[in-house]
């Protein structure tokens, strides 16, 4: 099986072009595939996949195997992989990705012929509870939301959550200290399986700059703490502005890189960001 190594800011991900391959269980391939001793190594796996609703369809696999619904970094390089092979038109404006989160807009940025970054047009975030998803007291989940501000108590751990959903749900924490400081892999699979999360959850930290932009890192559902997550800069963001920290535009640094996103506080969310490709090879099973 041909793939290909790509990455957003450092969140990696294997890309198959499964357009012509009958159906089978991904999540294991993608559990061996992303093992970083005896596989490829890499936070997933990414198929190409056609679509009768848009230009293609997009499945994305954690490393732990489950799937999500969307991947803001994975959908960049997604992209860049049709553009560059042919499979949609090489000087296309955009392309249309099916999702499980809905179809995707992507505006790539050319470098000579090369997609260099993209911009994707991530959908509104959705901030009622059961949206999220996440089960909360009928006093507090009968409001609505957002959820801001929630008090969660991983372990002994004390802390306070703003809940978004970008099709995939994430819980953002504030913090006063450097984000390197946290002890995230203590604490991320804690919440990541909290048991008010039925679909766990993405989990993010975040210390506000002097600058006004964002220092942050992320555990990430089914795949531990990653060098970035593009949907969780979208949470991040959303979480900032719904607080108050941040205006409509904002720079989130991840140990990986810096992403960009928009949001007016009403309609979509927009993510940019780089897309590169490391190399390919021959999967044998
Ligand atoms: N771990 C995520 C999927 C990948 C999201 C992230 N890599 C991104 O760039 O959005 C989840 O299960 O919801």
């Amino acid at each position: 099986m041909e793939f290909t190594k790509m990455h957003g800011a450092g969140n990696d991900y294997v890309y198959v072009d499964a357009r012509d391959m009958p159906e089978r269980d991904w999540g294991t391939l993608s559990q061996s595939i992303s093992d970083r001793h005896s596989g490829v190594g890499s936070d997933g796996l990414i198929l190409v996949m056609n679509s009768e609703v848009a230009d293609l369809q997009m499945r994305m696999f954690n490393s732990d195997g489950s799937e999500g619904e969307m991947c803001g970094n994975g959908i960049r390089c997604f992209a860049k992989y049709a553009i560059e092979r042919g499979i949609v038109a090489p000087s296309v404006a955009s392309v249309t990705v099916d999702t499980l989160a809905g179809i995707r807009t992507v505006v790539p940025h050319f470098l000579g012929s090369a997609v260099d970054s993209a911009r994707v047009s991530m959908g509104a975030p959705r901030l009622a509870p059961s949206d999220i998803p996440v089960d909360l007291d009928p006093a507090i989940a009968s409001q609505g939301g957002p959820i801001v501000h929630y008090a969660l108590q991983p372990g002994d751990f004390r802390l306070y959550v703003t809940l978004v959903s970008m099709g995939n749900p994430h819980a953002v924490t504030f913090i006063d200290q450097p984000v390197g400081e946290f002890p995230l892999h203590n604490i991320g699979p804690l919440v990541e399986r909290h048991p008010i999360f039925p679909r766990r959850a993405n989990f993010e930290i975040v210390n506000l700059r002097e600058d006004g932009n964002l220092d942050a890192r992320v555990w990430e559902r089914g795949s531990g703490e990653t060098m970035a997550c593009g949907t969780g800069a979208c949470a991040i963001a959303v979480a900032s502005r719904l607080l108050g920290h941040t205006g409509d535009r904002v720079a989130v640094n991840l140990p990986g890189g810096t992403l960009t996103i928009d949001w007016d506080g009403v309609g979509e969310v927009y993510l940019e960001g780089p897309a590169k490709e490391v190399f390919s090879g021959v999967w044998t099973e």
